[in-house]
């Protein structure tokens, strides 16, 4: 081996095996797995150079030098996401997964100079839209006519076909609530909803819809597919949805929205055990709604002074209930149909590039609708704290 090989596995790219130097690239990324989901320490995974090209067959090299074991993929099918691969490993006979994680780049983050800048982007090949900014602390955005007619019809009606049931909030029971004789104004939630993933929408309209959200994020198209699925909800009157974050700073959460949570018994109101991490919402009105049904952002452009007041004495001020306040927020949009609004749930870390603290100015919430339906949809982009950047997503499962 020469002492350029040497060098490079001293900068943790490569996997010596034998007297061979295997390139790998992210190796602290590597990850494998037996059957049992037992991460094992065998941190000197790696590709079989022979096979590096077409990245199908796996090296697992126990220790820095000695024997090795392979796992191949016996159909295409075990080719699972972002360059896992699940097979047999020849040596232990257990099945098992090694993966080499999508590193998430760093963010960027759009600069909404000043309220009611009016910008034109080209979100598709010689189609341009119109970005409006109008808040800059956290930058909110709207977009008209980002989705044509037919597009919110066919979301409209994937979300029927598919079925919606009443939202939830975490820790909280909706339905009992809805069941009791609680004012409607003093429930947090009242809707209904769904999730739609890639077989609900269909192929090409994600894929189109995802460009489209890359352009207009200036993210790279990695990170919104490996974003959550679209949420839709759907509001009668008397619907609404009080003031809330969309995301939040969980730090006793080991993760990002990235890995789901083996020990179920830790989390027993969640799924998931990871944090959210949606840096942006990118919120989409389906229809008009006759009347009410805005979305209120009542901290947007606060001062500092402002926000500190805002938190002192809640239960006295309650501006979060919408169903009571929405007209004094600082900035309400009133839905209309194919127009999206897109904001940012976190700061970006100055230091990483990656997911920086939730911002308490994206408070937001949709008021009570008075009149008619309003259908809208979520599209949360998820993006990872800078420790989180090579784990897989989740949400990216299906094909
Ligand atoms: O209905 C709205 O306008 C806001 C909805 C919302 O904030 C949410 O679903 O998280
Ligand atoms: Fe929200």
């Amino acid at each position: 081996m020469t002492s350029t090989e040497e060098d490079a596995c001293a900068d943790n790219n490569c996997v010596l095996f034998g007297d061979d130097a295997l390139a790998v690239p992210n190796k602290a990324a590597w990850k494998y797995t037996d059957n049992e989901n037992n991460a094992e320490d065998k941190t000197n995974v790696g590709l079989d150079k022979n096979t590096a090209q077409n990245q199908d067959t796996i090296v697992i090299a126990h220790g820095n030098i000695g024997y090795s074991s392979s796992v191949s993929p016996s159909s295409d099918n075990d080719v699972i996401r972002d360059r896992t691969v699940k097979g047999n490993d020849q040596t232990s006979g257990k099945v098992a997964k090694v993966s080499n994680a999508y590193e998430f780049p760093p963010l960027t983050r759009i600069d909404p100079g000043t309220v009611g800048q009016r910008v034109d982007v080209e979100l598709e090949d010689g189609r341009f839209f119109t970005r409006i900014t109008r808040a800059v602390g956290p930058p909110i955005f709207e977009i008209p006519k980002f989705l044509s007619d037919e597009e919110c019809d066919h979301i409209i009606e994937s979300a029927k076909n598919n079925g919606l049931n009443v939202s939830n909030l975490f820790g909280a029971e909706i339905q009992d609530e809805l069941n009791s004789d609680i004012p409607l104004a003093e429930i947090s939630r009242v809707s209904e909803q769904t999730w739609l993933q890639r077989s609900h929408l269909g192929e090409d309209f994600l894929n189109r819809l995802h460009k489209r959200l890359a352009r207009l994020t200036e993210l790279d198209i990695g990170t919104i597919r490996r974003s959550e699925h679209v949420q839709v909800v759907s509001y009668v009157p008397g619907g609404h949805y009080h003031a809330h974050l969309d995301s939040i700073d969980r730090y006793d959460r080991p993760c990002c929205f990235q890995e789901r949570c083996d020990d179920k018994a830790l989390t027993p109101q969640w799924a998931d055990c990871c944090r959210l991490c949606r840096y942006i919402t990118v919120l989409y009105y389906l229809n008009d709604a006759e009347e009410g049904g805005e979305t209120a952002f009542p901290l947007a452009d606060a001062s500092d002074a402002t926000l500190a007041e805002k938190f002192e004495n809640l239960e006295e001020q309650e501006w979060y209930n919408l169903s009571y306040y929405c007209y004094n927020s600082s900035l309400v949009v009133k839905p209309v149909r194919g127009t999206a609004i897109m904001w940012y749930n976190h700061l970006k870390d100055e230091q990483t590039g990656y997911l920086g603290k939730a911002d308490q100015r994206s408070q937001h919430g949709g008021c009570d609708l008075i009149k008619g339906s309003k259908w809208i949809a979520n599209n949360w982009i998820s993006s990872p704290s800078s420790e989180d950047r090579f784990k897989p997503s989740h949400f990216y499962t299906e094909s």
